[in-house]
């Protein structure tokens, strides 16, 4: 199983990092466009493989996609983060331009890969890719509901004053400080609902939390988080390298599922060998039905942005 992630980053090189500890890959190539980098980070992670025991190769590239060839699996993180006070919408213009030319790149060396979106905007970046290259949409995954829903579940379990093992949850919607849509509702700790242990007020709090996650690390570190994104990532890897068929809140594009059409966006999805093996539709109450369609069209404001 070949991996490629490009862009050598925070976030990529966490990611590279995870898929190599959870140690079910052969080989993952790291690319970045910055000369030495990519190498830099690969070889510093091969230095703990003997001291985390994994046996996986990471491979640096300066911008040479030869390297990523054949690849089952590629990652795409290159691209400018976010800094305090700023939107994620607001990086379109530098990123727009990285992400079509990386995946086109991408995919003229590894025609049959799968591609794993996480640049910002992060729906927006998944739908031009989905615009601008031929792959099937089964093979084009958006990466942000996993992630939010780890969120989600920390706020919760703080909250329950509960581990984070004992709860679930999930986040769909579009990935964005205002689009996320936490399903309070359905989350539950160890199959009890969660309404059961906490208010109403406490259980607002925890939405709203979830929601402004990725902000709320912006103002504190300077720029956007990368060990949940990075952990958040390999699941999705492991996923589809695995043919675990888990569920995931993925951004994909739907063609009528939740009453949405040509945008990307999370909902749930089964991953597997395939990619997107299956859209799961959930059954939303008239509430959530109606924040589901607020958050597609911020969704496909920023969508109407690309010059396609
Ligand atoms: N979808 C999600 O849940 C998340 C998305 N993000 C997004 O991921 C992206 C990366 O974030 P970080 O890793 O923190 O940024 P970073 O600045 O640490 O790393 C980005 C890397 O991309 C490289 N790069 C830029 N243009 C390139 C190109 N044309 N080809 C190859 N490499 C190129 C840069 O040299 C840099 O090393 C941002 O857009 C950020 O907003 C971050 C966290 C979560
Ligand atoms: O907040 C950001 O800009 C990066 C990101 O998408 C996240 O951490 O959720």
């Amino acid at each position: 199983m070949k991996i490629t992630v490009v862009g050598a980053g925070a976030v990529g090189a966490s990611c590279a990092e995870y898929i190599a500890i959870k140690n079910f890959a052969s080989e993952v190539v790291l690319l970045d466009i910055k000369e030495g980098y990519a190498e830099g980070k690969a070889m510093d992670l091969m230095q703990t493989a003997s001291l985390n025991g994994f046996d996986t190769r990471i491979v640096g590239s300066t911008n040479d996609y030869s390297k990523t060839a054949d690849s089952d699996i590629c990652v795409i993180t290159s691209g400018i983060p976010r800094k305090p006070g700023m939107t994620r919408e607001e990086l379109i213009g530098i990123n727009a331009g990285i992400v079509k030319s990386v995946s086109a790149s991408l995919i003229e060396h590894s025609p049959n890969t799968i591609v794993i979106v996480v640049s910002n905007p992060m729906d927006t970046m998944t739908y031009l890719v989905h615009k601008t290259t031929n792959l099937p949409k089964n093979r084009i995954i958006g990466m942000g509901g996993a992630l939010d829903s780890a969120r989600f579940k920390y706020r919760l379990a703080e909250a329950l004053g509960a581990p984070i093992s004992d709860v679930d949850g999930m986040v769909i919607g579009g990935h964005s400080d205002k689009g996320m849509v936490p399903l309070t509702r359905l989350a539950t700790r160890n199959s009890v609902p969660v309404t059961e242990f906490i208010s109403s007020e406490r259980l607002d709090q925890v939405r709203e939390d979830t929601k402004v996650g990725g902000a709320t690390l912006t103002k504190l570190l300077g720029t956007s988080a990368w060990y949940a994104p990075g952990a958040a990532v390999s699941g999705l890897v492991q996923a589809i390298a695995c043919d675990q068929k888990k569920i995931f809140p993925c951004s994909t594009y739907l063609e009528g599922e939740y009453g949405l059409n040509d945008l990307c966006i999370g909902v749930p999805v089964v991953l597997g060998r395939n990619g997107i093996e299956k859209i799961v539709d959930v059954d939303l109450n008239d509430a959530e039905k109606a924040h589901m369609q607020e958050s597609a069209a911020g969704v496909s404001k920023t969508n109407g942005l690309l010059e396609l």
